[in-house]
């Protein structure tokens, strides 16, 4: 029809075909229902210890736009919580939606976030995340959802280099920026075990999705789908609606790290 069609490949439903881990038993997103998870005393507070200096370039990689960190020392880390040992942060990207009503991976009894954050973390019981990233404990993601609100300057920095990657295979530099003010105020967490949200879908995941959201503005939103899925010799599509539904549950405990 006139409007233009995703291709093969960028539509979740048809990724199993190439990605049959897409049926498997431990598939990311999940809904969440809070009522569900199970409080467990013995999960310890998530300490998220991040040196902004290592923070490096930012990247438009044709499905969403990331963040890359320095990892080969362990300047910005992840202990505690549900994981045991000290996992690297690598980067952390977004997805979102065309509107505001839609764009979280994760949601919450059914309700979608118009965004999500995924800061990547791998265990550093492995030589490197490309050793890390198809292990079973290979990697923890924390999920942070954005709820529309008033502006949040935090979030603000990334946007502004929007303007030098607008399209796909565009980067620049990004120094000195601290993940942690894109946390809230509670680490309070549901935790599980999943998968990556993006083909090649590896099981390999233990998800820590934040209770509590952080703010953005409409018009912060409306600045994330400035952002092109196209490289720049190519029709322009807009970056949108870049999450994966919520897959089966499948048997899978939820737990919490509060009542
Ligand atoms: C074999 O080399 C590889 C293999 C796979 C990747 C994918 N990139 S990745 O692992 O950072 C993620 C993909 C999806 C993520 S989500 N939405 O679940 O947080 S994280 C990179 C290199
Ligand atoms: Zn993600």
């Amino acid at each position: 029809g006139g409007k233009v069609e995703k291709g093969q490949c960028d539509r979740p439903d048809k990724w199993a075909e190439n990605f049959p881990v897409a049926n498997g038993p431990r598939q990311s997103p999940i809904n969440i229902i809070p009522s569900q998870a199970q409080f467990d005393s013995s999960l310890k507070p998530l300490k998220l210890q991040y040196d902004p200096s290592v923070s490096k370039d930012i990247l438009n990689n044709g499905h969403s736009f990331q963040v890359n960190f320095l990892d080969d020392d362990d300047s910005a880390i992840l202990v505690g919580g549900p994981i045991s040992g000290t996992y690297r942060l690598k980067q952390f990207h977004f997805h979102w939606g065309s509107s505001d009503d839609k764009g979280s991976e994760h949601t919450v009894e059914g309700i979608k976030y118009p965004c999500e954050l995924h800061l990547v973390h791998w265990n550093t019981k492995y030589e490197n995340f490309g050793e890390a990233v198809n292990k079973p404990d290979g990697l923890a993601v924390v999920g942070v959802f954005l709820k529309i609100g008033s502006a949040n300057p935090r979030l603000q920095k990334v946007l502004d280099t929007f303007e030098e990657i607008k399209a796909k295979g565009q980067q620049t530099t990004f120094m000195n920026f601290d993940p942690k003010h894109l946390l809230p105020a509670t680490l309070n967490y549901w935790t599980y075990e999943g998968s990556l949200t993006t083909p090649p879908l590896f099981e390999s995941v233990t998800w820590i999705v934040l209770r509590d959201p952080i703010s953005v503005s409409p018009a912060q939103m409306a600045k994330f789908r400035s952002l092109l899925f196209s490289s720049e010799d190519e029709p322009p599509r807009c970056m949108c609606d870049n999450y994966r539904p919520p897959q089966p549950i499948k048997g899978r405990k939820v737990r919490a790290n509060f009542k």
